[in-house]
């Protein structure tokens, strides 16, 4: 019982991942996981302002943030984690080589994906938006700690934006006819009217705002009484966050990459 059967094991690594509309939807599902979590784990430090001022490490420009996105990035590169077409950096600029032997990932996308990415477009909307509307405000000292939140919420969020890329191959392989004229005429208004799916993004706000509840609920034993649960962060941040970004900068990755699909 809970065993995998060896050939079944080999058979899948023969065969590598399959890309159909339905398993990027529910990657994505799954990752609302992972970002909904990472809310939570960055909300327990306050706000911690000198993890994102300058001039805190001696000999480095940049912040505290930024050190320890731009280090972690060059050990994570090292064992491979940037092999993975659905991973991309955010300080890509000398990233170390992997010194590991490579994965075959199956080869699912236009090699123009690779050159498509809006990180740094995140790191400004995640600093600048995101922070300020969920974390209090304060300073309690655990600035390595937070920046190490901080590190896997914006990986989650930068992996969840550009995996637009499978979302939008899957699409243009459903229909390639009507993907190609839009395509051709370089008409981004239409592919984007195209891709779009308001019921399918309006069930991820609300999916979303519900799993912010459930993981963020402070339990108690007992509380029978709904009335007086507590979140740890504020569930319609969680459902705002998905509206007014995560899901706009999805579409313009997939516009973007459908834009490059015939180069
Ligand atoms: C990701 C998709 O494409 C679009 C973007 C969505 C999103 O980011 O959640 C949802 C529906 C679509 O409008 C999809 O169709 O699943």
């Amino acid at each position: 019982m809970g065993m995998v059967k060896a050939e079944e094991l080999s058979l899948e690594s023969v065969k590598g991942k399959v890309y159909t509309l339905d398993s990027v939807r529910e990657a994505l599902i799954r990752q609302e996981d992972t970002i909904v979590f990472g809310l939570i784990e960055r909300a327990k430090f306050l706000m911690n302002s000198r993890t994102y001022g300058r001039e805190e490490i001696p000999g480095f420009a940049g912040s505290l943030a930024e050190f320890v996105v731009k280090n972690t990035e060059a050990v994570q590169a090292k064992v491979g984690r940037y092999n993975n077409p659905e991973e991309n950096p955010f300080f890509p600029e000398n990233l170390p080589p992997s010194l590991v032997p490579s994965y075959s990932f199956t080869q699912f996308l236009h090699p123009k994906a690779a050159s498509i990415n809006i990180n740094k477009s995140i790191w400004k909307i995640y600093f600048d938006e995101l922070l300020p509307s969920f974390v209090a405000s304060g300073d309690d000292g655990n600035y390595a700690q937070t920046a190490a939140s901080d590190l896997s919420l914006l990986q989650a969020i930068s992996r969840r934006i550009h995996y637009g890329k499978f979302v939008a191959e899957v699409k243009f392989r459903e229909s390639a006819q009507q993907y190609e004229s839009l395509i051709r005429a370089e008409d981004k208004e239409g592919l984007m009217k195209l891709l779009t799916f308001e019921s399918v993004e309006e069930t991820v706000r609300k999916r979303v705002e519900k799993k912010a509840m459930v993981f963020g609920q402070n339990v108690t034993l007992n509380n029978g009484d709904d009335k007086n649960v507590t979140y740890k962060v504020d569930p319609s941040v969680a459902a705002n966050f998905y509206k007014n970004w995560i899901i706009p900068l999805t579409k313009d990755v997939q516009v973007e990459y459908l834009l490059h699909r015939l180069d």
